[in-house]
């Protein structure tokens, strides 16, 4: 984009860091020159009466599950306890435009040139140009310096979408699951691949949450990390059950999500034995729940984030509690988290008017696409 600063710290009054932390946060050490601007939201996990130390420096708030409890009342039953999907409260209490998301076991990593990579600057491209989910471009970001359409590009389709998420990637450790993890125990990604892609429409991936942006205001309320952890029979599939509603739901209103750049060097600090017991079921259950998003159509009804999501409750509890009856759960946890982010995010009125000042964003594109 012309004049795009990747280097300063952009739209630092629009940003929040949202960060779940069960462990420490020396690893914002190395983040100074990209975070230090911005305002960190950090969920602590586990015990409250542990006290986390916050680097100097740093503007943030700080929720343990006492302050969870007491902010959310018996709404906080929503919020996962002793799972990174605890993030999600995070994204409720913060009033900005756009989240990211990081684990607290990830840093900063250099490009092949050996520059040092400023996430924030890429995510905020990423979500501040159009996504192309209706026409695969072979040459992937059309909107990035030094490319464009291709030849055979229809022009009608060339002003693409809002996009609501971008997705970003890691060197060093992947994001594999646990049986991958214990049969490779000394893979490592070494690979740079120098690209952004738009996830295409209709096709559903598996969302990592440790290095990922999204825009509040679009997609806000479908980005619930599910009910996971202790308590319950699934853990580790916060992101991916977010990442799945979220992605049906960007497909229905019309909006985009991408993948690829940036990247962030992930050294992981999880136990591959205790990463089975807790995701053994998601291994199982993710053959029954990726057909049912793959499957499941929304309603012309449904025209927001919030709208489609309590939907997707009903429709998780008429579908997958024939799997296992947690869904009939985590069905009425999608609907507490509704409830919950509508009562911390009040829409603002014009008193003059008496108009919504930030109505929920409507389904439909930069450009109305006809939806298949
Ligand atoms: O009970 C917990 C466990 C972890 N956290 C925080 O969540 C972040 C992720 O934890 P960790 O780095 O141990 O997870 P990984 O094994 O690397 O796998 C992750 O990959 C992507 C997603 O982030 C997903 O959550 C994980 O599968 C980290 O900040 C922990 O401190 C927690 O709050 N409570
Ligand atoms: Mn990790």
């Amino acid at each position: 984009m012309a004049g795009y600063n990747l280097e300063a710290a952009p739209l630092k009054d629009d940003v929040d860091i949202v960060i779940p932390t069960i462990r420490s946060l020396d690893f914002l050490e190395q983040w100074r020159p990209f975070l230090q601007h911005y305002h960190l939201i950090i969920v602590q996990d586990g015990d409250p009466s542990i006290n986390i130390r916050v680097p100097d420096g740093y503007d943030y708030e700080l929720y343990n599950r006492n302050d969870i409890n007491r902010i959310l009342g018996p709404r906080a039953s929503c919020i996962s306890y002793k799972d990174g999907g605890c993030r999600c409260f995070g994204f409720m209490v913060s009033k900005k435009k756009y989240i990211y998301t990081i684990d607290d076991d990830c840093f900063v990593a250099k490009d092949p040139s050996g520059k040092e990579i400023n996430v924030i600057a890429q995510h905020i491209k990423n979500l501040e140009t159009p996504s192309t989910p209706h026409y695969f471009n072979t040459l992937y970001d059309p909107f990035r310096d030094g490319t464009d359409f291709v030849r055979g590009y229809p022009f009608s389709l060339r002003e693409g979408v809002q996009t609501a998420i971008s997705h970003g990637l890691w060197l060093n450790i992947p994001d594999y699951d646990a049986p991958t993890q214990l049969v490779k125990p000394r893979e490592r990604n070494t690979r740079y691949v120098d690209a952004v892609m738009t996830i295409p429409k209709g096709v559903l991936y598996p969302m990592c949450g440790m290095n990922l942006a999204f825009n509040r205001e679009l997609i806000g309320p479908a980005m619930y990390f599910g009910l996971m952890g202790e308590g319950q029979p699934i853990s580790r599939y916060d992101d991916m059950w977010a990442g799945w509603a979220a992605k049906v739901v960007c497909d229905h209103l019309g909006f985009g999500v991408k993948t690829g750049l940036p990247y962030l060097w992930h050294s992981k600090a999880s136990n591959p034995f205790v990463n089975l017991k807790k995701e053994h079921k998601g291994l199982h259950w993710q053959e029954e729940m990726v057909p049912f998003f793959q499957n499941l159509r929304l309603s012309k009804e449904s025209d927001t984030a919030t709208k489609c999501y309590m939907e997707l409750s009903k429709m998780t509890k008429e579908n997958l509690t024939k799997v296992d009856p947690y869904f009939e759960n985590l069905a009425d946890a999608m609907v507490t988290w509704i409830e919950a982010w509508d009562e911390l995010n009040p829409p603002v009125k014009n008193e003059a008017c008496d108009e919504e000042l930030n109505p929920p964003v409507k389904k439909g594109t930069i450009k109305d696409v006809k939806a298949k």
